[in-house]
């Protein structure tokens, strides 16, 4: 009998590079977990494409799915709805397999209400001048966006208490390593794997 899955949950301000540390992680040798990939109303990407970066839905469908209690969680963020479906996420976890969700702060505080037995992390920048010129260089978004993107950023920091662990993303690859060497210790935690002995004891 193997242990649930485990819940990874990695979030920070927006343009710090969730994206490209998740990337690069799932791109990593030995790592091995099952994407969460969003639901979001806002505009396709030019390159992005429906099923593989989000599943692009309307409003109105988005909100059927509120409504249903299809999403784990859900925020408005920007004028836009982005949200994780609930099914993906308890069949994968049923399943033993590590489920790794990459979402915005609020987000993710509401996956800490309902499930706490995650692992929670906070991708923090070097310094804020540093993340409003990823955002900038990133290209994805006007100024006014931008500025208010970086409004989201500030609010979002004094949201960092929250969360288990602050990983820095100063260079991909160490954030990487980082974010490797955390999920490995707490796939050790004694809650986690106690029931699992004590079943063995049972039946030796
Ligand atoms: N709460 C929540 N946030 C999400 C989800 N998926 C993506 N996000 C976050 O929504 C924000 C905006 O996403 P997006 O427009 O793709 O911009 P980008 O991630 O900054 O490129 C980012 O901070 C994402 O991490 C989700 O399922 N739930
Ligand atoms: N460690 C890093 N050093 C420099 N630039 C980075 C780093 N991580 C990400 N970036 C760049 O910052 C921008 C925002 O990254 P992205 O992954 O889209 O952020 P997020 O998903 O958090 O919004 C991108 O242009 C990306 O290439």
């Amino acid at each position: 009998m193997s242990e649930r899955g485990l819940l990874i949950v990695l979030s920070g301000p927006s343009g710090v590079g969730k994206g490209t540390v998740r990337k690069a992680l799932f791109e990593s040798e030995g790592s091995d977990y099952e994407y969460s990939i969003s639901m979001t109303t806002r505009q396709m990407r030019k390159g992005e494409e429906d099923g593989v970066d989000y599943f692009f839905r309307s409003r109105e469908e988005f909100e059927e799915r509120i409504a249903s209690g299809k999403m784990l969680e859900y925020a408005e963020y920007v004028g836009n709805y982005y949200g994780t479906p609930l099914d993906y996420v308890n069949k994968t976890l049923d399943e033993g397999k590590d489920v790794f969700l990459e979402i915005e702060v609020q987000g993710a505080l509401k996956v800490r209400e309902k499930m706490p037995d995650g692992v929670f992390i906070f991708l923090t920048p070097p310094d804020f001048s540093e993340l409003k010129s990823r955002i900038v260089n990133r290209g994805t978004d006007e100024m006014s966006v931008i500025n208010e993107r970086m409004q989201v950023a500030r609010e979002e920091v004094e949201m960092m208490s929250h969360y288990d662990y602050a990983v820095v993303n100063d260079e991909v690859s160490k954030a990487v390593e980082r974010i490797q060497r955390i999920i490995a210790s707490e796939h050790c935690r004694v809650p986690r794997v106690i029931d699992r002995y004590k079943k063995m004891l049972k039946e030796f």
